[in-house]
């Protein structure tokens, strides 16, 4: 049973998050606690309500916690998607084509592991095919199934390059993701308008200094 089909059934006894949770590549998840059924989120959300200062029984208030479990499920919907998976589909009519294949400017969402506040930016991906290709949209499907999971950039930037090699086993993978997190700019050290950079390589991305160039020189950081 997928996510969606476990949160809509109320009555279903909660069951070990990890019997369902899928992993970035070959990596296995993190051992979670009991997933709680859509009651038990339900009732969490109001207890912050609460926290927050106002009545979860005002009209006003009524529907959000259903609200705010089903926008969850989506924000978090990357727990139940294997970006390996995503990338089975290949082209290997490439003709002579030997050069790297780059996606800028990737919109993405995820949320800060330890505030759990959002963070918004953008990923630039680039990988050098040996052989196959994959459809662009399965690159910009990876990032997000990878981005809607509790995270910190590092840890995302390595899940979206490692997916990619893992899948398409290319002669090398780069990823830069350009992100504001709200928990530096709504809260906390108020730093408005900062931008964190991260950047993985691997194979001929991290062996060959022209080629790693040329494409951070590429992105409009
Ligand atoms: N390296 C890294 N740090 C992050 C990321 N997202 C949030 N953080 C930081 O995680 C840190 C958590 O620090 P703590 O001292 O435990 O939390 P805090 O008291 O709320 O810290 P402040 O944000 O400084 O108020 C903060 O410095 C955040 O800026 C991320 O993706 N990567
Ligand atoms: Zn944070």
């Amino acid at each position: 049973m997928d996510l969606h089909s476990h949160l809509l059934d109320e009555t279903e006894e909660s069951v070990p998050a990890t019997a369902r949770r899928n992993s970035v590549g070959s990596r296995k998840p993190p051992l979670g606690p009991i997933r709680p059924t859509r009651i038990d989120a339900e009732a969490a959300v109001r207890t912050l309500i609460c926290w927050a200062g106002d009545d979860p029984a005002r009209p006003g208030l009524l529907d959000t916690p259903a609200r705010v479990v089903r926008a969850y499920e989506e924000w978090f919907g990357g727990y139940d998607q294997d970006p390996v998976a995503l990338l089975e589909r290949t082209f290997d009519e490439i003709g002579d084509y030997d050069q790297t294949v780059e996606l800028h400017d990737l919109p993405f969402h995820s949320f800060c592991e330890h505030h759990m506040a959002a963070i918004r930016g953008k990923a630039h991906i680039a990988y050098m095919p040996v052989n196959r290709v994959v459809g662009i949209s399965k690159l910009a499907r990876v990032v997000e199934a990878c981005a809607r999971r509790l995270q910190i950039q590092e840890r995302l930037t390595d899940d979206i390059a490692r997916a990619i090699e893992d899948a398409l086993q290319p002669g090398g993978v780069a990823v830069v993701l350009v992100a504001e997190h709200s928990c530096m700019n709504s809260r906390g050290v108020h730093a408005h308008g900062t931008h964190m950079v991260t950047k993985r390589m691997l194979g001929v991305f991290e062996t060959d200094v022209d080629l790693r160039r040329e494409f951070l020189a590429s992105i409009d950081l």
